[in-house]
């Protein structure tokens, strides 16, 4: 009875991930020159490809979507993720901190995750790999370009104390976090954020609602000359 009990605990994964969303028909604006007509239904599908990513992984208890966009919220609710209202102002890191008491709340035991929801070309197996490797109280991964961040974590009972922003790296770093080092998780670092991101994540291969919107894209471009996409 004990040792079943004991395997069962083992099996619980490890990790709660809290995935900040910014209003759609605001969000991604460094695409809105390249995508005028399609951002919003870019930055929709990065999120909700991102979140499907993250549910697949075996390390993961549960997603949280901070998040008053309704149509991402009806899309990852849907997926499997819960959906937790936005903080009226408090801005990403706030929205972050706001995501991350409640996970503590209801899964003490478990450490906490930010992930961006930039990641369209974010592959499962890369997350996993990512996540077993944060054994520092606080670590986390710097984006493709070398100073954003894209992941951190707090294990279980430390606070996460995201410091998200422009020059991130360094303020995680500076507030004592640890960088993974790991090398093949570059669908794991390529956040999007302009165009030509977005052009390096579909080399790598994004998700299906991302590819989705992307066919829209290249059959708007193609089904009339000079016609914005
Ligand atoms: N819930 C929530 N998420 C946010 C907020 N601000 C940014 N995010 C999310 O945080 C992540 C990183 O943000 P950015 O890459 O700066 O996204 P963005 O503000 O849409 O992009 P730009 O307009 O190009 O700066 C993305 O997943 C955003 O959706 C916010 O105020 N609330
Ligand atoms: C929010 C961040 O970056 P970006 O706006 O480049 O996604 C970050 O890297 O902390």
């Amino acid at each position: 009875m004990e040792e079943s009990c004991l395997m069962a605990d083992l099996q619980v994964a490890p990790w709660t991930l809290v995935i900040p969303v910014k209003r759609t028909a605001i969000a991604k604006s460094r695409l809105a020159a390249a995508y005028p007509q399609h951002r919003p239904e870019l930055a929709r599908a990065f999120a909700v490809d991102t979140t499907a990513a993250a549910l697949e992984s075996p390390l993961v208890r549960a997603v949280l979507v901070v998040t008053d966009d309704p149509v991402v919220s009806a899309d990852v609710a849907a997926l499997g993720a819960r959906v937790i209202p936005d903080l009226l102002e408090a801005g990403l890191n706030g929205a972050l901190e706001h995501g991350a008491a409640i996970a503590a709340r209801e899964f003490p035991e478990a450490g906490i995750v930010a992930l961006s929801a930039d990641l369209p070309a974010l592959r499962p197996a890369e997350l996993t790999a990512a996540l077993a490797v944060c054994t520092a109280a606080r670590s986390f991964v710097i984006d493709q370009p070398g100073t954003g961040t894209t992941m951190l974590a707090a294990a279980a009972g430390v606070a996460l104390d995201p410091r998200f922003g422009v020059g991130s790296a360094l303020a995680h770093q500076a507030s004592g976090a640890v960088p993974i080092e790991l090398m093949a998780i570059e669908s794991l670092r390529r956040d999007v954020d302009t165009a030509a991101d977005l052009a390096h994540a579909v080399q790598l291969g994004v998700g299906p609602r991302t590819a989705d919107v992307m066919s829209l894209v290249l059959g708007a471009a193609t089904g009339s000359e000079g016609l914005a996409c």
